[in-house]
């Protein structure tokens, strides 16, 4: 774990002392979008993912390029589980595929690529352009809209995931999804103070406790089909018994717990393309064998017990 200062990389945690002991997500830095008279415009083969399988955020665009129908058109490379000391690599592990573009063996090497100076921290998801060797978007919430939208007269495919009609609703509930859920659970694993991890986590379940509410009513999130409010809970729904449970302590319950999320979840599962895109093994070994300051053994838990998906 580290970040490119000028460049070069530095091997360093998460500061929370300066925080106190509170973790900040750094904002994305690449944030171009793709459209047919700009820079970066809708064309099969030109684009390219890199990928975690272990991370929600980059699980989000995996899903979303499944569901638009768009696997023959972007390609995509997964790193390894095992974020260590030089950050996301390409080393060998089963169900990764390598740099498939360069052959690189760190991901750090695709953003010097981008910019021989570069200072950031270096994450997934990355969506990059092959022609101009650029980084077009490297926030996941943008890239789930580029996938939803851009590539339509491609592919003919028109579903849509964010329609005009439930866009405030959505963005609503994205907010508070985002802050207590989704980066919630990120909040209480990597607080290093009590009083921080606690808020954290009251937070996190005062928010599934509204999910379920709301889910004991509808079958999704928003309007009765599934939009990207759906596909982001979704992702952190799935780690959250396996991984944030134990590894985050967010054990006032498990997803289990919850009669109407755990039957959503199941039902999200089952939907053409999306049991493809989630990989147990790499979720929770990239958690428990990478994050060396709460699991200084690197000893992965063998549970849960039950299947998530009967
Ligand atoms: N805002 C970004 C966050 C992406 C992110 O933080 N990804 C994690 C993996 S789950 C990562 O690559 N972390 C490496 C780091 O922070 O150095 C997004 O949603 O795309």
């Amino acid at each position: 774990m580290g970040l490119l200062i000028d460049g070069r990389w530095h091997d360093q945690w998460y500061d929370t002392d300066n925080n106190g002991g509170a973790f900040k997500r750094q904002a994305s830095q690449f944030r171009e979008q793709i459209t047919s008279d700009g820079k970066y415009q809708p064309q099969s083969g030109r684009y390219h993912l890199y990928v975690s399988l272990a991370c929600p955020w980059a699980h989000r665009a995996l899903i979303m390029r499944e569901l638009k129908g768009l696997t023959s058109h972007i390609s995509i490379s997964i790193v390894s589980p095992d974020m260590l000391d030089r950050g996301w690599s390409f080393l060998p592990y089963p169900g990764s595929t390598g740099d498939t573009l360069y052959g690189h063996q760190y991901l750090s090497e695709i953003y010097v690529r981008e910019q021989a100076d570069i200072t950031t921290r270096v994450t997934v998801p990355v969506l990059w352009d092959k022609h101009t060797q650029s980084i077009v978007n490297n926030e996941s919430a943008d890239i789930l809209r580029i996938l939803n939208s851009a590539f339509n007269t491609l592919t003919g495919n028109t579903d849509d995931y964010y329609p005009d009609a439930l866009k405030a609703e959505i963005d609503e509930v994205n907010e508070w999804v985002y802050h207590d859920i989704n980066n919630g659970v990120y909040k209480a694993g990597f607080a290093t103070e009590q009083a921080v991890y606690e808020e954290a986590v009251y937070k996190l379940f005062a928010a599934l406790d509204k999910v379920e509410a709301r889910l004991a009513q509808h079958r999704f999130l928003v309007g009765n089909n599934l939009t990207e409010a759906d596909i982001r809970l979704f992702t952190t729904l799935v780690r959250f018994d396996p991984v944030y449970h134990g590894h985050f302590k967010c054990n006032l319950k498990q997803i289990k717990d919850y009669p109407a999320i755990y039957d959503y979840m199941r039902r999200i599962y089952r939907l053409p393309g999306i049991a493809g895109t989630t990989n147990l093994d790499h979720i929770k070994r990239h958690y428990y064998y990478s994050h060396t300051m709460i699991n200084p053994t690197q000893v992965v838990p063998v549970g849960p017990a039950y299947s998530l998906w009967k």
